[in-house]
This record gives structure tokens, sequence and C-alpha cells, in this order.
């Protein structure tokens, strides 16, 4: 049997492996390195993910078979060479995975192949839950209400045993340099220890402190669930347990939430979701600037300067960030999300995409209009400014009453710019 790995890199909880390793007498773990998908910046870590799969595999007696090209020709390949008898795979949502998916089981059926999806990429299979009259969930509280009510599968350990067949090349990993970010490596094993660490320590001041931008109070699980180095499952499980546990296992609802519009609404990166007329703004100098975090507002310029030098945002600095680029500068979401796309570890299409339109007023929000202030979401989320001090070197020696307002500054601090003008400030 073949096991088609993509945002599962991982050997706990893994349905299709855990039954693949108890049926077959050979499994074959198999990654497909494909060269359609940009990692972009996420090589690193993803080759890191890769090698502590191998590594886990090994110690079960296997390990990860590892090919270049397409996937779909590559398994059926590998099958052929192994003569096994099926490819499984984890269903995933983005249009280019279900095309794969589709691709892949009309092949099998033409090689009489047994394929099958399971789940595991999120904690509730998409499409799973609809409401009465629709296809998916467009509103976020009923979504929750039915997948908390929703039974959850089963949390289950690695398979005891991986039974490779004989003679097959494992082959070389893909090429992967380290990205610019050095304290998030990749891999299951950090996963697990980041999970239990944080279940133990953090979990219980999350509902309080999720939003304090200059604490680090959130789980920083979300690189780990977009490549699947842990379920997202056996988060939701183990976190339950946990008291104060609703508000962090909601913002994994919430992830399952965008999955499910992501596979209803397959353009969901490209088209508004809900269509809205905006004149958006063309202008190239304010989106560099915003990219370069060189805005002149320094929560703003703080948010974007961490995501280009650790890869990851704090949400909170994501909604604000957002809501800047769209209703402020008036510049259209697709510019953000492709920028984030490149450079989020976590960077993935459901969740991307969705919570762009959701910010830009064309998605799921039902307030679609509303517009954060950053000045007062600044002085509300890092009252004393560490956030921005810790990001924005050159304001670093403010004080707590000047740092989120620099232009009221005299002597004018160097090197940092003036507002860009939007409609609120000329
Ligand atoms: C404009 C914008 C773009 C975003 N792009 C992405 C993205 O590409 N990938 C991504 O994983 N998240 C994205 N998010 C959601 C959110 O910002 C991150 O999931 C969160 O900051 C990750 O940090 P954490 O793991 O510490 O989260 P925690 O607060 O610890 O939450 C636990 C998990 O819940 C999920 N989660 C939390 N908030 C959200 C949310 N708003 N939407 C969906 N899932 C959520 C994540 O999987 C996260 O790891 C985006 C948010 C915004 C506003």
């Amino acid at each position: 049997m073949i096991i088609l790995h993509n945002r599962d890199l991982r050997v706990h909880d893994h349905p299709a492996l855990v039954e693949a390793c108890a049926r077959a007498r050979h499994v074959v773990p198999l990654f497909v390195a494909d060269p359609a998908i940009r990692p972009r910046h996420r090589a690193g870590f993803l080759v890191e993910a890769l090698e502590d799969l191998r590594a886990s595999l090994r110690d079960l007696g296997g390990d990860l078979v590892v090919r270049h090209g397409d996937p779909v020709a590559e398994a059926l390949r590998v099958a052929g060479e192994t003569r096994a008898s099926a490819i499984w795979a984890s269903a995933d949502v983005s249009a280019y995975a279900r095309a794969r998916e589709r691709r892949l089981e009309r092949e099998c059926a033409a090689h009489r192949l047994d394929f099958r999806l399971f789940p595991g990429v999120t904690v509730v299979p998409p499409g799973l839950l609809r409401p009465a009259g629709g296809d998916h969930y467009r509103v976020f509280t009923p979504y929750w209400r039915a997948w908390r009510d929703a039974g959850h599968r089963q949390v289950t350990g690695p398979p005891p045993l991986v039974r490779l067949p004989p003679g097959i090349e494992p082959g070389g990993l893909p090429p992967g340099p380290r990205g610019p970010y050095g304290h998030l490596r990749g891999g299951e094993t950090v996963a697990r220890r980041r999970l239990d660490l944080w279940l133990k320590l953090c979990l219980a001041d999350y509902a309080d402190g999720h939003d304090e931008l200059a604490e680090d109070r959130t789980s920083m699980l979300s690189p780990y669930l977009r490549f699947g180095c842990v379920s997202p499952g056996e988060v939701a499980a183990r976190a339950t347990g946990y008291p104060g546990a609703e508000a962090f296992v909601r913002q994994l609802c919430w992830r399952d939430f965008f999955h499910q519009v992501a596979l209803a609404f397959p353009d969901l990166p490209r088209r508004d979701y809900r269509p809205r007329r905006v004149d958006w703004s063309e202008d190239g100098h304010a989106a560099d600037a915003w990219r370069a975090g060189m805005t002149g507002v320094p929560i703003v310029d703080a948010g974007m300067r961490q995501l280009r030098t650790e890869g990851w945002m704090h949400n909170r600095a994501r909604l604000i960030v957002g809501s800047y680029l769209t209703k402020r500068l008036g510049i259209h979401w697709r510019v953000g999300g492709e920028h984030f796309a490149d450079l989020l570890l976590d960077g993935d299409v459901a969740n991307n995409w969705g919570n762009w339109q959701w910010v830009a007023g064309t998605g799921n929000d039902t307030r679609p209009n509303r517009a954060l202030n950053p000045l007062r979401q600044a002085r509300r989320f890092d009252p004393d400014g560490d956030y921005v001090r810790r990001h924005v070197p050159e304001l670093a020696a403010l004080p707590a009453s000047l740092i989120h307002e620099p232009w009221k500054a005299a002597p004018k601090v160097p090197g940092y710019p003036a507002p860009l003008p939007t409609p609120d400030n000329g």
C-alpha cells in the first residue's frame, strides 16, 4: 500500500497510515516533491519536517520514500514497482490538491488500484457539517455550535510497525535552504514538544492574554498544523482536558471553518467570496511601504517586520495590518494575501485567503464594513509599546506615550517615515 503524504507529515494520529499498517503486509510512506508547488520561504521548514518524519518512520522499522516530479505519476510508478494494491492519502481542500486527488482517483481506477481519502488535515472533515438548505457554513457561530456538538474522531498513536517492501530505494530529500527564520524548526518531534509544554504552561492564560501583542501568549502551532506535523484532532482533544480550553479550541474551529469554506468555494484566492463594490487603489508606493514595514504607523510596521524576520505574525497584528491595507490604503486583499503567502511559515490556502477576505469585508465577516483603527488597537493590545520596540528598533527609545504616535516626537525620529496619507489623515 502507498501512503501519499502531503500536509500530514507525522506518524501520530494519522488515520491512513495506521489503517494501512494494520491491514497491509507492506506499506510505502511516500512524499513526492512537486515542482509545481513553490514552497517559498517554507522550504527549509518543510525539509526539516521531512527529515523528522523519515527518522520517526525508521524508528518504526520503515522509511520515508521520496520522489521528485508529478505526485500522481510518481505514486503510480512506485505502486507499480512495489506491486502495491492501493494508494491512500489524507484529504485536502485547495483547488490544486482536489485536482490532484481527482486525477489520482481516475488513474487508480484505470490501474485497478484501491484509492481512498482519509480525514486528518482538520479536526472535522470539511463538508461533513452542513447547514439546513446549504452546502457549507457561511457564518462562523452556527458552524462553531455544530462543530462542538459533532462527535470528534478518536485520536490514535503511531502505528506499531511500518514494513517496507524489500529493495525499495528511499531517495533523497528535496533541497531546502533554511529561510531567514531561526527559532521555529520544522517537524513532528518539535511540534509535540511545543504542544506538551504549551498545554501545561500557557493554555490557562490563553483566554485572557492571547491578544496581547508583546507577550507571545499564543501556541505558535500554526506552522506545524500547516504541514500536519501535529494532528489538529489531537491538539483539540488534548486541549479539551485543560481548564479554560474553550477559547483556544474555538480558534482550531476557525481553522476548520475556513477549510470548509475553501472546499465549497475553490476560487477563494482569486475572487470575492461575497462580491463588494470597491475601487481598489493601485498605489504601488503605498503597497511597497506596507510590505517593507515603512508605513509610518508603528503597530503596522512592527507586524510587517515581524513577518519578514520570523515568518510568523501574531493574529492581532495580522488583523491590524490587513485592515490597514484593505480598508485604509484601499489596496486589494490579493496584494496582502500574496505577500503573506510568500513569507508565512503557516501560509496555507484556506486560512490565508479566508482570513484576508474576512478582513477585507469580501469574506465571511458579518460586519464587512468594520475597519480597525490602528492607533486604538495599538494602545489596547500593546499599551507599553514593547511589541513595537522589539520590531521597530528606530523607535525603541521613545516613551510609551509617544511610541505609537512618533510623528508627535520632537525632534523627529531619524530614519522613520511620516505616516502614509490615508482618507482619515490627509
Ligand atoms: C490576514 C490574515 C491571514 C492569515 N493567514 C493565515 C495562514 O496563512 N495560515 C494560518 O494558519 N493562519 C492564518 N491566519 C490566522 C491566524 O492569524 C494564525 O492561525 C495564528 O496567528 C497562528 O498563531 P498560533 O498558532 O499561535 O495561534 P493560536 O492562537 O495558538 O491558535 C491555535 C490555532 O488555531 C488556528 N487559528 C487561530 N486563529 C485562526 C484564524 N483566525 N483563522 C484560522 N485558524 C486560526 C491556527 O491553526 C492556530 O495555530 C491569518 C489571519 C489573518 C488575519
